[in-house]
């Protein structure tokens, strides 16, 4: 969560001229609901499925860019299919600078909208560390906070 997978996927697939898919976004049309609607009305289990169900169905495509969800590769066999499908990138700020993002865009993600600002960065290392098994699957790793297009091309050019 506000690690820039959003932010960043979209001008990388612009720079590689690829569809581009935001995950949570084609989520959010599917159900014509935010996340958080989803969350509170329907429950992250199905959440979870759907975004599963989604990813699996958009890997089907030739070539495309995926910005997933800050859960989608914690099930196993989600992580499977990326990393069998082409070239994952965990993107790892510090947790100061994704605790700064997400305190400001808070209300958009159910897993924190009601958590005091002061405890969003204590969620996030609590997070991160449960996640990190799944994340460093991921092919390559990003791991500064000043980063650019050239810092991602520039990994993918060695990939
Ligand atoms: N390098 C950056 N410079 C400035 N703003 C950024 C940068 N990276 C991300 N942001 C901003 O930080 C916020 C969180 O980023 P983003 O939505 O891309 O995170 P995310 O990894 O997609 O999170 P989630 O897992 O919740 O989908 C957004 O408002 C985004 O515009
Ligand atoms: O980290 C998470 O579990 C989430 C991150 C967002 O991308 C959304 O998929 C949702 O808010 C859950
Ligand atoms: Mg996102």
């Amino acid at each position: 969560m506000g690690a820039g997978k959003s932010f960043w996927g979209k001008q990388l697939a612009d720079h590689y001229q690829l569809p581009f898919y935001d995950l949570d976004e084609v989520i959010v049309q599917d159900e014509a609901m935010t996340i958080s609607d989803i969350f509170a009305n329907k429950g992250e289990d199905y959440f979870r499925q759907k975004e599963s169900n989604l990813l699996r169905e958009l890997s089907k495509q030739d070539k495309f860019l995926i910005s997933c969800g800050g859960g989608t590769p914690c099930l196993q066999e989600n992580i499977d299919l990326m990393n069998g499908r082409g070239v994952t990138i965990w993107l790892h700020p510090s947790i100061d600078v994704m605790a700064e993002r997400l305190v400001r865009k808070k209300y958009k993600r159910p897993l924190i909208a009601d958590m005091p600002d002061e405890d969003v960065a204590d969620f996030i290392e609590r997070k991160l560390s449960e996640r990190a098994p799944f994340y460093g699957q991921a092919q390559l790793i990003i791991n500064q906070d000043d980063i650019s297009l050239d810092t991602f091309t520039e990994k993918l050019a060695d990939a």
